[in-house]
């Protein structure tokens, strides 16, 4: 399929599990009422983004009740959804911040588990460590859907170019970013980033952020986008709680890169 709508639900994440896990069933269902084939939820939308919580809230695949939702979900509205991500917990005990991704009958297609994780002390800004609850996942994912190739990885992971580069190499045609940015980082630096990503490697890129909940301790900047190869913001929104939709179309991906072909151009002799 060449052109479809997505949809991203910038759901406000609150302490209370379930009322989390029914509110991006409310917002999943909204979205597909607009018509959008693809649905992308934020990072950990079922867990206040706090380090000390995800093993609480974690979920081991197949079991877990958010896990039950995004299947059912996918199937009953039959679109592709890329589940944000939740604390996903393994055999072993090891907590990841993983994305699950279905397809149209409720299938799971896919699965990223965060590779990089969100260490950083911003001096009179953003003190957090992922690590001190999370282990890193080691895998780039890129999905086949009926809609076309996409490439998936949360937040802090889209810092990273080389991965976004190597997403695209392996035919990913829209980027996926889950994310929760915050009010330090989130003002200078989540559009440069997202759009950054769009147009080194020419592919459409959708970010989900949480809305801001000023009560909760972490302060998501919101500021969701969809944006098109040559960087343009498709459609975006401010803090609130709201679902965001915009059209994509692969002709759009041909033109560019007909037009700049910078990839093909790749001096890969020289680095
Ligand atoms: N959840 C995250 O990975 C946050 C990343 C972030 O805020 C950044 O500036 O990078």
């Amino acid at each position: 399929m060449s052109a479809f709508t997505v949809g991203v639900c910038q759901l406000g994440v609150v302490p209370d599990k379930q009322a989390n896990i029914n509110k991006a069933r409310r917002m999943i269902g909204e979205a597909a009422g607009y018509g959008s084939r693809l649905i992308v939820l934020p990072e950990m939308f079922n867990c206040p983004y706090q380090s000390e919580l995800f093993p609480q809230y974690a979920e081991t695949y197949p079991v877990g009740p958010t896990i039950a939702m995004l299947a059912e979900c996918a199937a009953k509205h039959k679109v592709v959804l890329v589940g944000g991500s939740i604390p996903e917990q393994d055999e072993n005990g090891n907590v990841y911040n993983t994305s699950f991704i279905f397809d149209e009958s409720g299938e799971l297609i896919g699965r990223h588990r965060k590779i990089h994780l969100f260490d950083v002390t911003i001096k009179g800004g953003t003190v957090f460590q992922e690590s001190r609850t999370l282990a890193a996942g080691s895998s780039i994912t890129v999905v086949k859907t009926s809609l076309g190739t996409i490439g998936v990885a949360i937040c802090y992971d889209v810092r990273f170019p080389e991965l976004a580069r190597a997403m695209a190499l392996s035919g990913a045609q829209i980027l996926i970013f889950p994310a929760a940015f915050g009010p330090v980082t989130g003002p200078a630096h989540w559009e440069l980033l997202m759009r950054s990503r769009a147009v080194d490697n020419q592919v459409y890129v959708v970010a989900a952020a949480p809305a801001l909940n000023a009560a909760t301790e972490y302060k998501a900047y919101g500021h969701s986008l969809i944006i098109d190869p040559w960087s343009r913001v498709v459609a975006g929104v401010a803090d609130e709680e709201t679902v965001l939709t915009g059209k994509i179309d692969f002709r759009t991906i041909n033109k560019v890169r007909e037009e700049l072909p910078v990839l093909k151009q790749r001096r890969v002799d020289l680095y």
